[in-house]
C-alpha cells in the first residue's frame, strides 16, 4: 500500500462496559476512497469520530497525515484542522447561520483573511458542492435535505483539506439525489486528489465511489478489499451484504 494517511493501531473504544471497538487496526492510503460499511451499531459513525478526535475516551494509536489524534500542540491542532473536512450524516448545520455563515465559521481560523474574502471563499466551496448562488442566503431549514448533506460538504472543504470524512452522505436521499451526490463526491475527490474515509449502507455508492471497502464486524476491521474480492469473503455478514438482492441490483453489470 502507498503512504498511510490515516493509520489506526489497537483502538479500543468503549462506553462504559460495551465495548465497541476492541484492538481495531486500520490503514487508508493516500489518495483512496475507502467505503466503511458493517452492520447497525458496530461503531462505524463512533470511528469516524474518534479518527476525527471527537471521541478522546478511548486506547490505541491513531495518526492522520503522521499527526498524532489527539494532537499534543497547537501546531500539530492547527494541521489538523486545516487538513481533515467533515460531514456529519444530517449536515450538522448551525441553524441560526445561512449557508454563506455555516461555510464560513471554519475560515474564521485563518488568520489575515478579511470578511470579503471569507464570503467569496465561501460562495466558490457553495458552488462546487453544487449548490446555487442563492442558497448561501438561505437558513439551513429553509433547504431541502439533499441541500443541506450539499451545504454540509461545502462546509467541510471550506479549509480546502486534504482528508474528507463523510458519514452516510447519502442516507435519505431519493435514488436519483443519491446517484447525484456520488457523481460529486467522485468528481470533487478526483479534481481536488482527496483522501475519502466514507461510512455507508449504500451499494450503490460503494460502487460508485469506493476503490476498497472496509468492513466493521466483531468490534474490528473484519476485512478490507475491492468490491470484487468482498465476494469471496466467508463471513455471514459480509456475505449477507455483498451478494443479497439489494447488492445484486447495485451491480454495475448486472443483467
Ligand atoms: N456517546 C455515546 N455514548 C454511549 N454509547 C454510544 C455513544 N455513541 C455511540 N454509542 C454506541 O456505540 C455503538 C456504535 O454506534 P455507531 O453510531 O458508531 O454505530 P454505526 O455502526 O454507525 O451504526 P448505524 O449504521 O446504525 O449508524 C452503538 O451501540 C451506540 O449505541
Amino acid at each position: 500500500m502507498s503512504e498511510a494517511i490515516i493509520r489506526v493501531r489497537g483502538l479500543v473504544t468503549r462506553f462504559g462496559s460495551h465495548v465497541v471497538h476492541d484492538r481495531l487496526d486500520l490503514d487508508v492510503a493516500r489518495g483512496e476512497i475507502l467505503g466503511v460499511v458493517g452492520g447497525s451499531g458496530t461503531g462505524k459513525s463512533v470511528l469516524l469520530r474518534t479518527i476525527v478526535g471527537l471521541n478522546p475516551a478511548r486506547v490505541g494509536e491513531i495518526e492522520v497525515l503522521g499527526t498524532p489524534v489527539p494532537a499534543r500542540t497547537a501546531a500539530e491542532r492547527a494541521r489538523l484542522e486545516g487538513n481533515i473536512g467533515v460531514m456529519f450524516q444530517d449536515g450538522a448545520l448551525f441553524s441560526s447561520l445561512t449557508v454563506r455563515e455555516n461555510v464560513e465559521v471554519p475560515l474564521r481560523r485563518v488568520a489575515g483573511l478579511s470578511a470579503r474574502t471569507r464570503a467569496e471563499l465561501a460562495d466558490l466551496k457553495i458552488s462546487m458542492a453544487g449548490l446555487p448562488y442563492a442558497a448561501g442566503d438561505n437558513y439551513p431549514s429553509e433547504l431541502s435535505g439533499g441541500m443541506r448533506k450539499r451545504a454540509g460538504l461545502a462546509r467541510a472543504l471550506a479549509l480546502d483539506p486534504e482528508v474528507l470524512f463523510l458519514d452516510e452522505p447519502t442516507a435519505g436521499l431519493d435514488p436519483i439525489g443519491a446517484a447525484a451526490f456520488d457523481r460529486l463526491i467522485h468528481g470533487l475527490t478526483q479534481s481536488l486528489g482527496l483522501t475519502v474515509f466514507l461510512v455507508t449502507h449504500d451499494l450503490d455508492t460503494l460502487h460508485a465511489v469506493c476503490d476498497r471497502v472496509a468492513v466493521l464486524a466483531e468490534k474490528r476491521v473484519l476485512v478490507t478489499g475491492t468490491m470484487e474480492e468482498m465476494l469471496d469473503v466467508d463471513h455471514p455478514w459480509v456475505r449477507d451484504y455483498f451478494h443479497g438482492p439489494r447488492a445484486r441490483a447495485a451491480r454495475p453489470d448486472r443483467g
